[in-house]
């Protein structure tokens, strides 16, 4: 590492983690969660429904505690760390955001398909306007080669992101595939660079690692590794690395320990951990919050779910297409139904 800038750690336990709980944090577990945080030393925490502003709806799942309240409670808990807020544009709008900045939220990741830059003109535009932090986020990164990818990457910097991520939110991407988008940002961009990482293959560390390797500056952790299908990389566990290795930041590693294990882990409905799903996913190359549609799918239609995320996997299903996950649950009971009266 030359670059010897602290690293910004961008925390999503209150956002990504969202999805493990099925967006169901309450107010009080919202506000232990973001004192902690804060007193790790993480210097962004990110407060929204798992899909973004907007998010709570019935394709989506609804969040047990309203928007304003989600970012209204860690805005006031809060001591250091400033709040930020994710929008996906068409599921979130600029008025979503306005009232996000109301509300208090500083930061914006505007998250798009990884070749869907395009979308995102406007709402970035438009963070800049509001003085926002404003970060473009480009999701599902493996499904892109490094310079499609880059090119989309370009597209949210002309509009005014100052920040770009490659969001490897199937948990898919390699390391080798991880350092070949990064370092492709790191000679092309003057953008800062992010790397947002899901655990599904084992490889949140390793891959964070590599980003940070190849120059990002900013990196997505949570507690106990918080979020969607095997979780983020875990914040605790990066940060043992990072000490290892002298690369500088703000976290202590000891807070970061226990309140993982002390608030976090307790707080868990569904231990978010590398399993046959999870693993799935980031075999198959599937939006991790998927996980838990085809979860309970697979109960309902008496399907294996890992053969719902193979196929969900075929059809190139992205982010938004949830409900795709009950149609294919559907084909595949009648095919079974099928198969066994042949028999
Ligand atoms: C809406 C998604 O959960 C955003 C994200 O964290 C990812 O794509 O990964
Ligand atoms: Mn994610």
């Amino acid at each position: 590492m030359t670059d010897q800038k602290k690293v910004i750690f961008n925390d999503v336990t209150l956002r990504d983690g969202m999805h493990a709980i099925s967006h169901q944090y309450s107010k009080e577990q919202i506000a232990e969660l973001t004192r902690v945080l804060d007193d790790t030393g993480v210097d962004i925490i990110e407060a929204t429904h798992g899909d973004g502003l907007g998010g709570s709806s019935i394709q989506y799942g609804f969040s047990k505690e309203t928007e304003k309240d989600i970012i209204t409670t860690a805005v006031e808990n809060v001591k250091n760390a400033k709040v930020g807020v994710l929008l996906l544009p068409g599921i979130g709008t600029i008025d979503h955001l306005k009232r996000a900045r109301e509300w208090g939220a500083s930061v914006v990741r505007v998250a798009t398909h990884c070749t869907e830059a395009d979308v995102s003109e406007q709402h970035i535009k438009a963070a800049g306007d509001l003085g926002m932090d404003t970060v473009g986020f480009l999701m599902m990164s493996h499904r892109a080669e490094p310079e499609q990818l880059l090119e989309e990457a370009k597209k949210m910097e002309s509009y005014g992101a100052s920040t770009i991520y490659v969001v490897d939110s199937a948990g898919a991407l390699t390391m080798d595939d991880t350092r070949r988008r990064i370092s492709l940002f790191k000679e092309n961009l003057s953008t800062e660079i992010g790397f947002h990482g899901h655990n599904n293959l084992s490889l949140g560390v390793a891959n964070s690692i590599a980003a940070l390797e190849e120059g990002a500056g900013r990196i997505d952790t949570s507690l106990a590794g918080m979020g969607a299908g095997a979780g983020n990389t875990a914040t605790e566990e990066l940060v043992a690395v990072m000490n290892k290795m002298d690369i500088p930041h703000s976290i202590d590693l000891y807070k970061a320990m226990d309140a993982a294990e002390n608030i976090m882990k307790p707080m868990m409905r569904r231990p978010v951990q590398i399993d046959r799903l999870s693993l799935t996913l980031g075999y198959t190359g599937v939006y991790s919050s998927f996980l838990l549609f085809a979860e309970r799918a697979g109960e309902e239609y008496g399907v294996d779910p890992r053969d719902i995320l193979t196929k969900i996997a075929e059809m190139g299903a992205v982010g938004g297409q949830e409900d795709w996950i009950i149609g294919v649950a559907q084909d595949l009971a009648k095919e079974k139904k099928q198969d066994s009266v042949t028999v």
